[in-house]
């Protein structure tokens, strides 16, 4: 069996309001556009057939849709690519373009061919588990997110939030690094994961008196 597959590199990328092009209206396309559109995306869709959950889509002017075959130049001027149609042929030509203009291109049928690949999500709150397997199999990264997802517990999500809270509060510094990593994994996380939220709340309280009393929290 070959172990020689690269290791892929992990982002998250921030798409509100970019341009991003997705070819292709069939299932696999219908589950891109619906992530895509989550994450704010301004999406241009381009296929001569589409699902009915897309065609709504573009009639509620969710999406700007074009009634076609991809025709050679439209790549141009979307920030990413994604190519999702049946036909191999139309997948490589496209994404040769992409290419050639410096673009982001994945597709659906050929892992040879992307640039990036996308990994099987769950999402709770601010927090999101992804995992991928290098195009591997896709089936056990679906299988593996599920189970993964099913650790992150209502208390995490609200570690999350309050951490992001503070943060917004807080100066940067060694100090502040100091506390969310505490309330993390020091007694505040411990207490919240035994459901104890009050006394976490208090515990937090009087680690954040040092802060007031330094006269860096407001
Ligand atoms: C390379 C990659 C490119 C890309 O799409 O980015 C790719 C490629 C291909 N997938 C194929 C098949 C299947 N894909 C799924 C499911 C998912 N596929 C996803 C990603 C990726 N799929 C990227 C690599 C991800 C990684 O590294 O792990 C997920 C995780 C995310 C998503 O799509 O959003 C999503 C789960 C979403 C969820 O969590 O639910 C299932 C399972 C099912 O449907 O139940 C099957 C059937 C089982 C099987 O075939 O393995 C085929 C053959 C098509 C054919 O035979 O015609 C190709 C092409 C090829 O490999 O040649
Ligand atoms: N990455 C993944 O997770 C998976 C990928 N696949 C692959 O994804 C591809 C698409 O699968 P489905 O959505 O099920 O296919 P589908 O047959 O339902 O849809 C194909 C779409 O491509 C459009 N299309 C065809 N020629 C086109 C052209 N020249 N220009 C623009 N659009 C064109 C059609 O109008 C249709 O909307 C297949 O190649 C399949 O092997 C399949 C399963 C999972």
């Amino acid at each position: 069996m070959a172990t020689s597959t690269p290791i892929d590199y992990p982002v998250c990328l921030r798409l509100e309001g970019r341009r991003v092009l997705l070819v292709g209206g069939g299932a696999v396309a219908e589950g891109r556009a619906l992530a895509l559109l989550e994450a704010g995306a301004r999406l241009h869709l381009i296929a001569p057939d589409v699902t009915d959950t897309l065609q709504r889509l573009a009639a509620e002017g969710r999406l700007d849709w074009e009634r076609r075959a991809y025709a050679s130049g439209d790549v141009r001027g979307h920030a990413l690519v994604l190519a999702a149609t049946d036909e191999p042929a139309v997948n490589q030509h496209l994404t040769a373009e992409a290419r050639e203009l410096g673009l982001w291109v994945n597709t659906a049928d050929e892992p040879e061919l992307c640039d990036f690949t996308l990994p099987s999500v769950e999402r709770r709150g601010p927090i999101t588990v992804a995992v991928s397997t290098a195009g591997q199999a896709p089936a056990l990264a679906r299988h593996l997110r599920r189970e993964l997802g099913a650790q992150v517990a209502p208390h995490h999500v609200w570690l999350a939030r309050l951490s992001g809270w503070l943060r917004r509060r807080l100066p940067r510094g060694p100090r502040r690094q100091r506390l969310l990593k505490q309330l993390v994994e020091g007694e505040p996380g411990a207490l919240l994961a035994r459901g104890e939220r009050g006394a976490a709340v208090a515990r937090l309280r009087s680690e954040l008196k040092t802060f007031k009393s330094s006269g860096e929290f407001t």
